[in-house]
């Protein structure tokens, strides 16, 4: 079996795209379901629904910027507010996703008696999130990136939402949940749609399903369409929305569709939004859109691992991509080389110096798409190789000081030690022969979490893989190889510094020797 093959999921589960006509008819019949619940949008925009591809916007015609392309009523929005379960999760003093996640699979239990059937029978039963990926294709596809751990981490997390909450719902209501539609399977399921669907609404409401606004795809830094939403004031328990603005602070992490902090200020004056009026949310095009141009949105400026958490997919050549090394790798490294006693004082003085950041289970440093690592990375590696008489200087130096920010001794010191005063943080003084030496060994053990495959190998098996039968398979590809390009660009960014730092010395020490005449 080659590489390629290898990768194939193995459960023999494909999705069943759907037949062009069958496509034709879900949405017309949602279109029937918005019309009779007050959706409105514009006659410009075409809904393309395609067996490979699922639903995109397009534009029918040339549009203008502001224009407001589509209006969605807040109450025909899928919220924990509006849901026939409404009663039962407040009542078990439930809330946000977990709450929104048990308002789907009840108006999905109701079938076609649920005001949202029209909406329900559009969506897919789960989107392919990492997620709801078998455990086995999670280590098979992931192994290595920087979402294998986390996507573990979340299936253990939300098994465990389900039976600590959703079981005991099941025992208290058993009239009123139907536990076929509220397994765990299902809470999954559910999950998935949320993290790829959802949108903050607004005080009131919080993040709910808002049909039609989740018609649209992805461009990263290139969108079209901003979602806009005003805070309803008479709904609010809150005194502070009067200016009618979601609170952008307020989104957590994994929101999906991360509104950028502009969106709903900038629209908002530049479009033509109808004033004041609070029940309605908008799409708002933020630039002209040409005639048979797909109309993208923006879920926020995420990397190919956060867009294939979250949403299922990935880009080629995304400029938002990172690599993390974690803390734990450095100290692997380090004990290779030095005793135990010399990788816990260096560490130990460089936290003190204030330089980590996060607890100490989580720490990492980043390294930047163009292979850049974070500078608290060359701090610490330089530490770890400081001469043993300027280490204990620092030091003492440090504990002496109690707090190293308060001293402007150890300031001096430290800017001393680093050159960083001279070089007004330039990295370059800490790129000495060690520290490029140890980047280069860190790109190599954090490389080797990969496993066996070289990037040479993942890139053929991604060239026969199709985007559109193997997407599990397509995306974890283009996320290994993305990583493994900016642990390549470091490598470079390692031995170029190196030879830059060492050839401008070397600049220096031969204009010294020829001023003195040597
Ligand atoms: C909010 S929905 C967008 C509408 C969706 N295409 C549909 O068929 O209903 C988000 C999902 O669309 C897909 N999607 C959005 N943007 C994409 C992109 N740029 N490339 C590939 N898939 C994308 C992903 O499956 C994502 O989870």
């Amino acid at each position: 079996m080659s590489y390629a093959e290898s990768l194939k999921p193995w459960n023999g589960e494909k999705s069943v795209p759907l037949s062009l006509h069958m496509a034709t008819r879900r949405l017309r019949a949602f279109k029937r379901w918005m019309k009779s619940n007050g959706f409105e949008w514009s006659d410009a925009l075409d809904f393309v629904d395609t067996p490979e591809d699922g639903i995109a916007v397009k534009a029918l015609c040339e549009m203008k910027e502001g224009d407001v392309v589509a209006k969605m009523p807040k109450e025909a929005c899928l919220t924990i507010k509006t849901s026939g379960a409404c009663e039962i999760i407040e009542n078990a003093c439930l809330g946000g996703y977990l709450g929104l996640a048990i308002a789907i699979m009840y108006e999905r239990s109701l079938g076609e008696e649920s005001p949202w059937a029209g909406y329900l029978q559009l969506l897919p039963q789960q989107e392919s999130l990492p997620l709801v990926w078998t455990i086995d294709e999670v280590n098979h596809l992931l192994c290595g990136t920087e979402l294998h751990q986390t996507v573990q981490e979340d299936k253990a997390l939300i098994y465990e939402d389900w039976s600590e909450n959703i079981l005991p719902l099941l025992d208290s209501e058993p009239s009123k949940l139907n536990s076929i539609f509220f397994g765990v399977e299902q809470y999954f399921a559910a999950k998935s749609l949320i993290s790829s669907r959802s949108f903050e609404i607004d005080d009131y409401h919080g993040f709910g399903m808002v049909p039609l606004a989740d018609l649209f795809n992805h461009k990263t830094g290139a969108e079209d369409v901003h979602f806009t939403a005003l805070s309803s004031n008479y709904e609010s328990d809150d005194d502070e929305v009067d200016e009618g603005i979601v609170d952008e602070e307020a989104l957590p992490q994994n929101t999906s569709m991360d509104k950028t902090e502009e969106s709903v200020v900038s629209d908002m004056e530049c479009s033509s939004v109808t004033e004041d009026d609070t029940s309605m949310l908008e799409m708002v095009l933020i630039k002209d859109v040409s005639s048979g141009a797909e109309v993208f949105n923006t879920y926020g400026i995420l990397g190919n691992a956060a867009l294939l958490h979250r949403y299922g997919f990935t880009e080629q050549d995304n400029a938002y991509d990172i690599v993390n090394i974690d803390l734990e790798l450095v100290i692997q490294w380090c004990s290779s080389l030095f005793s135990d006693r010399h990788s816990r004082s260096r560490i130990s003085l460089w936290r003190r110096l204030g330089y980590s950041s996060g607890s100490e289970n989580s720490e990492y440093f980043e390294i930047s798409f163009d292979g850049e690592p974070q500078i608290e990375l060359l701090i610490l590696l330089f530490i770890i190789f400081l001469p043993d008489d300027v280490y204990n200087k620092l030091d003492l130096s440090v504990a002496i000081a109690g707090n190293c920010h308060e001293s402007s001794e150890t300031t001096l010191l430290i800017d001393n030690i680093f050159s960083l005063k001279e070089s007004k943080m330039s990295m370059k003084p800490l790129l000495t022969k060690e520290v490029c030496d140890a980047l280069l060994s860190l790109a190599d053990i954090r490389e080797s979490l990969y496993g066996l495959k070289s990037i040479e190998d993942d890139i053929e098996a991604l060239e026969k893989c199709s985007f559109v039968g193997d997407k599990k398979v397509y995306h974890s590809l283009v996320l290994r190889i993305s990583e493994r390009k900016i642990l390549q660009k470091l490598r470079n960014y390692a031995s170029k510094s190196y030879k830059i730092t060492n050839s401008s010395s070397a600049r220096k020490k031969l204009k010294r020797a020829t001023k003195r005449g040597i």
